[in-house]
């Protein structure tokens, strides 16, 4: 490539491993890469110029973003783009670290409606929402209540005499609030309301609603609708609020695949799936995992890396070059770990996309015995990764200087983007609490003698008591210690029944420990599977700083029952360190395997040519604020002050 920064070029030419092979890995397959590629190339035809993001306001990017939708969704149909991935990787560029206004629409709605409703109501509603006729959102969280599902207020009363469900919202509290489009773009929501019918509540079903009118988008009588106003990021998108006021809705729109009202009222549960109308939550957090690795640790790590191979500052021996501050070892300490995990967690959905079909086939099959454990693994790994993300990009900005809080980085935008992740699709505590309630149930089996298996397995399986790691620091002697960290977290958790409020903090930490035994053991077995020797050498280096940088930070939960000694834990930081260094000739090719185009970073700071002050310089010249050279509210407010003779223009 031209013109690239002279210090970037060096880092290219002295890796030792081949980055289009890691590229390849990473997507799981060269006939991937070269069509991913494909369809980038036209993603950027159609969408690589236009109005900076940075310098436009909420409504602005509001708009923008719809008219992005409809480009969007013309290129997919014009280039034929089906599969779920191609579409990704067309909306990526499109809509950068941004939520498009019918995210909910692709993400949750059309899911629900082929999930939860009947062959009948799917064929009747999904032609319908395939033409974007209907564009729908999932309408779940009220004011009051998000986590509490049980505690949602909104009712759906069933009356026989006119075969029809009232929607009402009986309190302030029971508006719908938060769901994505809903405020001014949905003209339809999967409402989730408390089903009342013959006098008795049946709980949360889910309700197929129109919202606004075909022919005008007015909201229809007895609905009051909008936009929630704005927000910490998701500036695109209308999260917005809805207050029925006894809307009356078709029984048929109750959507009826695990369970039926009949004409007269009567309640029919068909399916011994439990908790059926939480399936789409348990969709959207197996999904989110591996979006969490390429849409915020990957990217943020690739700024921060390729930042610091082009920024020179301060003197390490007096009279030399200024040195790249990505030879600093305190700056290799904050971002090479961080490299580590955005692997880490990409390995980590994939496998999870993996089982989450595997079971979702399985349960349309009616077989549902593998559901809790998917419930329980997909809650803890989206808790773990979405709060490693956040805490990851934050410590990638501050590790970038002044140039990192400016917007032109990068960071703002992708951090406002991931971190919303701890909070939607259940809060992360809760979300750990729930996969801490499965590990605690099975592993009271386990010590029942009940064998157990999947991702839960080792929790019937003998552990070690002394750990096996030596200077070589074998992956294998690494995941066993995980493993163990995890088994004795369980092993003192207590009934979910009894004093769980008392012990809660430390069952957050049972689940996260499980989640991170899962993610090192596929780490793990990700390197022991990669075949090009040079590929296989630096993944799984970096599998080992994963791990040790883990181990380090929680040194108490190793060493308290003298698992690790003392003398393996100097080891353990030894060994830490001097991966710093041996990362330290790959850094910027270990990013560069991401492969990802500047227009999807948006970071003046992380551009593939590292021309970091040039673009820079350019960039700020930009921005509205610098025309004209005088700004109009420099004469009417300043000037008065500072030449009060002057006469105002
Ligand atoms: C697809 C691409 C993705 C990438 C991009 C995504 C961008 C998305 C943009 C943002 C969209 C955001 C949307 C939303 O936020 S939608 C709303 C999400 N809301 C929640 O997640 C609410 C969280 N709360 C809950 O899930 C429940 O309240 C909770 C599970 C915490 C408790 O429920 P409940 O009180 O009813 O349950 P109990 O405690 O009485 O019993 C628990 C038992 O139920 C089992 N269980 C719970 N949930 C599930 C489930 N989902 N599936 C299966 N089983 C479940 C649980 O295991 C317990 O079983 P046991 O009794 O056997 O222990
Ligand atoms: C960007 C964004 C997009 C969203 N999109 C949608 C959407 O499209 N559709 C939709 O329906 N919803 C959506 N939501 C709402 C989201 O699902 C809820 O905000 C989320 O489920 C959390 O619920 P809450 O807001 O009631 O928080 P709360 O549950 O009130 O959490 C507040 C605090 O209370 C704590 N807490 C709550 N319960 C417990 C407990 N049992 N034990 C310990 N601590 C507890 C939590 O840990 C947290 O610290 C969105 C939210 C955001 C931020």
């Amino acid at each position: 490539m031209a013109n690239v920064n002279p210090d970037l070029r060096k880092e290219r030419e002295n890796g030792t491993f081949s980055v289009e092979k890691l590229t390849n890995l990473l997507d799981g397959g060269k006939h991937v890469t070269d069509r991913r590629r494909h369809v980038e190339r036209l993603a950027l035809n159609e969408f690589s110029k236009g109005e900076d993001y940075n310098f436009m306001s909420r409504k602005e990017r509001y708009i923008s973003a719809l008219h992005k939708t409809e480009r969007a969704l013309r290129c997919c149909k014009e280039y034929g783009l089906t599969k779920p991935d191609e579409v990704y990787w067309l909306w990526q560029l499109a809509f950068p670290h941004e939520a498009s206004p019918i995210q909910l629409h692709g993400d949750m709605f059309l899911p629900t409606l082929t999930r939860q409703g009947t062959e009948e109501q799917v064929n009747k509603y999904l032609p319908l929402a395939e033409k974007y006729q209907i564009i729908g959102t999932y309408a779940q969280t009220e004011m009051g209540h998000g986590t509490f599902i049980r505690g949602l207020e909104t009712t759906a009363t069933y009356d026989p005499q006119t075969e029809e469900f009232i929607l009402h919202s009986p309190t302030l509290t029971s508006l719908k609030w938060w769901p994505g489009g809903l405020g001014k773009t949905s003209n339809y929501a999967i409402v989730m309301a408390l089903l009342y019918t013959n006098g008795k509540n049946y709980g949360m079903h889910p309700f197929m609603v129109q919202l606004r009118s075909h022919e005008t988008h007015e909201p229809l009588p007895g609905i009051t609708i909008g936009d929630i106003g704005p927000k910490f990021g998701f500036d695109t998108i209308d999260n917005g609020f809805v207050q029925f006021d006894h809307f009356r809705i078709p029984r048929e729109d109750m959507l009826m695949k695990y369970s039926q009202v009949l004409k007269d009222g009567t309640y029919v549960k068909s399916t011994k799936l439990k908790k059926s109308s939480y399936g789409v939550m348990v969709l959207v957090r197996s999904m989110l995992i591996y979006y969490l690795a390429i849409q915020g640790l990957a990217p943020a790590c690739t700024i921060a890396i390729r930042y610091s191979a082009v920024r020179r500052q301060s003197e390490q021996t007096k009279s030399q070059l200024e040195p790249q501050i990505l030879d600093y070892q305190t700056q290799q300490y904050k971002l090479f770990p961080i490299l580590a995990s955005a692997y880490a967690v990409l390995f980590t959905g994939v496998k999870m996309k993996e089982i989450y079909y595997e079971v979702d086939n399985e349960i349309q099959q009616g077989h549902t015995e593998r559901l809790p454990e998917l419930h329980a693994l997909s809650s803890g790994l989206k808790a773990l990764t979405s709060s490693m993300a956040s805490w990851c990009i934050e410590r990638c900005r501050l590790a970038c200087g002044g140039h990192g809080y400016s917007a032109a980085s990068g960071f703002p935008k992708i951090y406002v983007a991931v971190t919303a992740a701890c909070t939607y699709e259940g809060e992360n505590t809760v979300m750990l609490l729930q996969c801490a309630r499965y590990l605690i149930k099975t592993y009271q089996g386990a010590s029942n003698g009940k064998k157990l298996s999947g991702s839960v397995s080792y929790l019937s399986d003998k552990v070690n008591s002394r750990s096996t790691i030596t200077s070589e620091f074998s992956l294998k002697s690494l995941v066993d210690a995980f493993k163990h960290r995890a088994f004795r977290f369980q092993a003192c958790g207590s009934d979910p029944e009894d004093s769980w409020n008392r012990n809660s903090v430390v069952l957050t930490k049972a689940a996260e420990a499980h989640c991170y035994y899962y993610m090192v053991s596929v780490f793990e077995s990700v390197v022991e599977a990669v075949e090009d020797d040079a590929v296989k050498r630096v993944v799984g280096q970096l599998c080992q700083l994963f791990a040790l940088f883990a181990i380090h930070e929680n040194a108490g939960d190793f060493v308290q029952d003298g698992f690790i000694s003392n003398d393996q834990m100097e080891l353990v930081k030894w060994k830490e360190l001097s991966l710093l260094s041996d990362i330290r000739r790959n850094a910027v090719l270990l990013v560069d395997a991401f492969d990802f185009h500047d227009e999807f970073i948006g970071s003046i700071l992380g551009r593939f040519d590292g021309n970091v002050y040039a673009n820079l310089f350019e960039w700020a010249k930009s921005s509205p604020l610098n025309k004209p050279e005088v700004q109009e509210s420099y004469i009417k407010y300043l000037q008065p002050l500072l030449n009060p003779n002057k006469s105002k223009l």
